[in-house]
């Protein structure tokens, strides 16, 4: 492996509040390389999350009280589900720091900028940050260095937000072997809900529909549960929490994506109703295209 490893931190005191797959995943990548943040502090709520925290050892302070570990952090990045944040924001803002840059990893972006923008404590600078990597796992023992490796990060600065603070955490995420992108949130909102928050809809839909299934045939399901419907009950075992925030805060995005979807649904229903074989080939063609350029993209 090529050592990239660089001299100087990007920051004196990074701050996860939260520290599951994702906020795990930054402190253990900091860690690694050592030029991420000189010292990492991990706010956890739970005392036995607290406690498996200081075991892991991926964090040098551990702290209970979200106003003790923002103190002197000059980055904070918060790492819980996206509906905590307007409590979180409302513990920690009267302790940022001025001159703190303070991100997320929150998988809905106009809602964080709804939320924590009107609490922004002068001198601070908001940059939303996403990073499209992650697992059905959470917690942290689920986290690990090479997670963002290789992948997407979408920033979604904020109209007349401070470039230079943009520019830190782009090189944050790059240091984690990320590619940084640029969007604004709206965007942003309508891609995730096409790639990734359907998806979560569609999996957790059509566990359930299998699970309501008569004893006999439910039974059946699960016993020949060929990869199609594997691959499906991977992505519905994803967090609780997280996915009901993201549904609630990413609404309006996901409902019309979801109304598309029903109504292209509803067509091939129907073209398979009335045999129309030309319409269900085209739909399948299309399927076996799309994997084809996602793959060829992979290896360009
Ligand atoms: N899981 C994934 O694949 C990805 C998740 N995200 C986003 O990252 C964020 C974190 O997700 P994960 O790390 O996967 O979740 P996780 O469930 O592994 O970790 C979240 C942690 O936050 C804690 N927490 C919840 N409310 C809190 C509060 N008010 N104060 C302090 N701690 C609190 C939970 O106890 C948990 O330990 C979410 O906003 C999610 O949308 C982004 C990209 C990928
Ligand atoms: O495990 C999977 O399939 C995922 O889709 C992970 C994931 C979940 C949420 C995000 O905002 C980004 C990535």
């Amino acid at each position: 492996m090529v050592d990239d490893r660089r001299g100087e931190p990007l920051f004196e005191r990074l701050c996860l509040i939260g520290v599951g797959l994702v906020g795990s995943s930054i402190a253990r990548a900091a860690r690694e390389r050592g030029d991420i943040a000189r010292t990492v502090v991990a706010h956890t709520r739970k005392p036995e999350t607290l406690a498996r925290v200081r075991a892991l050892g991926f964090a040098d302070v551990v702290e209970a009280d979200p106003a003790e570990a923002v103190r002197g952090a000059d980055c904070v990045i918060l790492c819980v589900p996206v509906g905590a944040y307007a409590g979180v924001m409302a513990a920690i803002a009267p302790h940022l720091a001025p001159g703190c840059v303070l991100s997320d990893v929150g998988s809905t972006k106009g809602s964080v900028i709804r939320d924590l923008g009107p609490l922004l404590p002068p001198g601070v600078h908001l940059v939303p940050a996403h990073p499209m990597a992650g697992t059905e796992h959470s917690g942290p023992d689920a986290g690990f260095a090479d997670l963002f490796r290789g992948r997407y990060v979408i920033l979604t600065p904020v109209p007349g937000g401070n470039a230079a603070a943009v520019e830190r955490i782009a090189e944050l995420w790059r240091r984690c072997g990320s590619m940084v992108e640029r969007m604004d949130a709206a965007t942003h909102d309508k891609v995730v809900a096409i790639v990734s928050h359907l998806p979560h809809l569609i999996a957790f839909t059509i566990c359930g529909t299998a699970d309501d299934l008569a004893e006999e045939t439910r039974e059946a399901v699960l016993k020949f549960a060929a990869s199609g419907f594997r691959d499906f009950t991977r992505i519905a075992s994803s967090d609780v929490d997280m996915w009901r925030d993201i549904f609630l805060n990413n609404r309006e995005a996901l409902l019309e994506m979801l109304a598309r979807f029903t109504e292209d649904a509803q067509a091939l229903g129907r073209a398979v109703r009335w045999g129309e074989a030309g319409f269900i080939e085209d739909r399948i063609r299309r399927g076996r295209r799309i994997r084809r350029g996602l793959i060829e993209r992979k290896q360009a």
